[in-house]
């Protein structure tokens, strides 16, 4: 499909050169031009034509962490730290999960992120065919990974779902999904199941999706059990030698920063999750610092509780400039930066997270004819200070729109509320 927006705002993340206005071409699922970069050939004729006028086009949201179909569980257990939350209540609860309920639970994220202006996700879950099925019938883009716990019966099947989605969906959906390995934590995740887990990185040049350090429960755990850090724990099994998205990376040594700087390794930073369980303050300053690449991520909504980006960046910005005492600490640019182009860095994901000629025509538009985004000193500042989820009023996937004047396009929004109000219903009786 040949799309044409006209007139909106840009914003040129990558040379933070401050918003100029201009049209964007989209050709099938790529930038064609972008304002004044890139060139139209002659005779181009768009099949639809989008007014912009009022609004910011930005590359889409990427959520780097999350637990989608943990919409389910909303409000279901809040208020408590995070080894009684999840060994008290969610774990027993998700025991009663069917493949269904993970379907339907995942396509109420999709809408809520559709919504707010996510393009791209990155999971970690169980029944993840299903969660594969609600990426693809939905049009987003996602990175998907099944949730592995080395203790327990389910040790050894969880490896093998993993082995076929890698065989079944890797690439699937046009290319939009992409399949990684998902050893939950270091504390669920024995030695010897590790190294299976990186045979299989190996044999499928898999990236792994990790939580690492994420409460000081965990640091101690580890060091009792292993008499280390969890992200020493990691690297001498040599989890660094395959791509690394760490989510969470709350308590670290210098030490460790230096091993994630090194191995080229990403960190998902959850500050709301962090906050909720009270769990900690990621050192993200340090971290960036260091060179790591950072993206942001919600965690599941059973511990933000939902899974608005916007939201998410401005805790973000917020958070460190209170922790440092200094609010020149992550400006709004460079945490847009992290919620787009450095979230499709952390989840390897080439030619996304720009608006440029040749990239993934991922791309959403903010409508900036609100009161809390008016005067329009500085809409890049807006869109992490001001704006909110409900001011995304168009989004394209992969050249596709799913959501235009606010409505998704993709899914039947009022039979996902309803499966899952049932479901959730079934899920407490
Ligand atoms: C085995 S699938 C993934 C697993 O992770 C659980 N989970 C959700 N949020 C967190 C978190 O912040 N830290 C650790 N584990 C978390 C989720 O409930 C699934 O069981
Ligand atoms: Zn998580």
């Amino acid at each position: 499909m040949k799309i044409l927006i006209k007139d909106c705002y840009l914003c040129d993340l990558l040379r933070d050169s401050g918003v100029t206005t201009g049209d964007v071409a989209v050709e099938g699922n790529r930038l064609l031009k972008v304002g004044g970069e890139g060139e139209l050939p002659l005779g181009w004729k768009p099949e639809r034509v989008i007014d912009g006028k009022d609004h910011l086009c930005l590359p889409g949201l990427i959520n780097c962490h999350t637990h989608a179909a943990m919409t389910l569980l909303r409000s279901y257990a809040d208020d408590l730290p995070l080894m009684h939350w999840l060994e008290k209540k969610i774990w027993p609860m998700e025991a009663r999960l069917t493949g269904d309920d993970v379907y339907w639970g995942t396509l109420l994220a999709i809408v809520e992120m559709i919504e707010s202006g996510t393009t791209t996700f990155s999971d970690m879950y169980f029944f993840t065919d299903r969660v594969a099925e609600a990426v693809e019938v939905s049009g987003v883009r996602a990175c998907l990974s099944r949730g592995l716990i080395g203790i327990g019966d389910s040790a050894e099947q969880g490896l093998e779902e993993s082995r076929e989605l890698l065989e079944k969906w890797q690439g699937a959906a046009d290319g939009r999904i992409s399949i990684w390995l998902g050893p939950h934590a270091p504390y669920t995740c024995p030695p010897d199941f590790l190294d299976k887990v990186l045979t299989l990185a190996q044999d499928y040049r898999a990236g792994i999706h990790v939580h690492v350090a994420e409460t000081k429960d965990e640091i101690e755990q580890i060091a009792r059990e292993y008499g280390k850090t969890p992200v020493a724990y990691l690297s001498e099994r040599g989890v660094f030698r395959f791509p690394v998205l760490a989510a969470h990376c709350v308590y670290l040594t210098e030490e460790d920063i230096e091993t994630l700087a090194a191995a080229g390794a990403a960190v998902a930073h959850n500050p709301e999750s962090n906050m909720k369980l009270a769990s900690g303050i990621a050192p993200i300053p340090e971290l960036l610092a260091a060179g790591v690449t950072v993206g942001i991520g919600t965690d599941g909504a059973s511990s933000n509780n939902n899974l608005d980006m916007f939201e998410e960046m401005r805790t973000a910005a917020l958070l460190h400039k209170v922790n440092k005492g200094d609010p020149q600490v992550l400006p709004a640019s460079q945490v847009l930066s992290m919620a787009t182009r450095d979230g499709a860095r952390a989840l390897r994901l080439d030619d996304l997270g720009l608006l440029q000629p040749g990239y993934k025509a991922d791309l959403i538009l903010v409508n900036l004819n609100e009161a809390h985004l008016h005067p329009r000193h500085n809409p890049v500042a807006h869109m992490v200070y001001s704006a909110r989820g409900g001011d995304v009023e168009t989004v394209i996937i992969d050249g596709r729109i799913v959501m235009e004047g606010r409505k998704i396009l993709t899914i039947d929004k009022e039979r996902v509320l309803a499966e899952v109000e049932e479901r959730a219903r079934r899920l407490l009786s």
